[in-house]
C-alpha cells in the first residue's frame, strides 16, 4: 500500500468534483438534491456505524466503517475547498 493513499484518494475525489461523471458515487454527493446535507448525513451515519462496530468489538468492521468515514470526510474537505494540508497543519500545530 502506498503511503500517499490519502493524497491519491483526495486527488480522485477532486477530479470527480470537477468532471462529475454520471456513474460516480462521489460525483453524486456533489450534485445531490440535498446539497451539502448529503455528505453531512453520510458522515453522521458512518460515525454511528463505527461506534456500533466498536461496541461489538468487531475490529474488521471498525476498520471498514472508519474507511467509509474518512472517505466522506475527504469529500467534505473537497466540498469546502479545503485540502489535506489543512488537516496536516492542524495536527502539526498540536504536537
Ligand atoms: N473510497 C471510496 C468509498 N468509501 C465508501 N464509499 C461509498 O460510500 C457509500 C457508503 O454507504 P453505506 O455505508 O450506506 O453503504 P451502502 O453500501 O450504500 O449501504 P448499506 O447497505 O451499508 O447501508 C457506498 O456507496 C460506498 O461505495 C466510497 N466510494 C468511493 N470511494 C473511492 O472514491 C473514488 C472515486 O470513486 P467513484 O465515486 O466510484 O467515482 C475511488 O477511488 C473509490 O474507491
Amino acid at each position: 500500500m502506498t503511503e500517499r493513499i490519502l493524497d491519491e484518494l483526495f486527488a480522485v475525489i477532486k477530479e470527480r468534483q470537477e468532471t462529475l461523471p454520471d456513474d460516480s458515487y462521489t460525483a453524486s454527493l456533489f450534485t445531490h438534491e440535498k446539497g451539502e446535507n448529503a455528505v453531512l448525513e453520510k458522515l453522521g451515519e458512518e460515525m454511528t456505524e463505527v461506534i456500533l462496530a466498536a461496541k461489538d468489538d468487531d475490529t474488521d468492521e471498525i476498520a471498514a466503517e472508519s474507511t467509509d468515514l474518512v472517505y466522506h470526510l475527504l469529500v467534505l474537505f473537497a466540498a469546502k475547498e479545503m485540502d489535506l494540508d489543512d488537516l496536516r497543519d492542524e495536527l502539526a500545530h498540536r504536537r
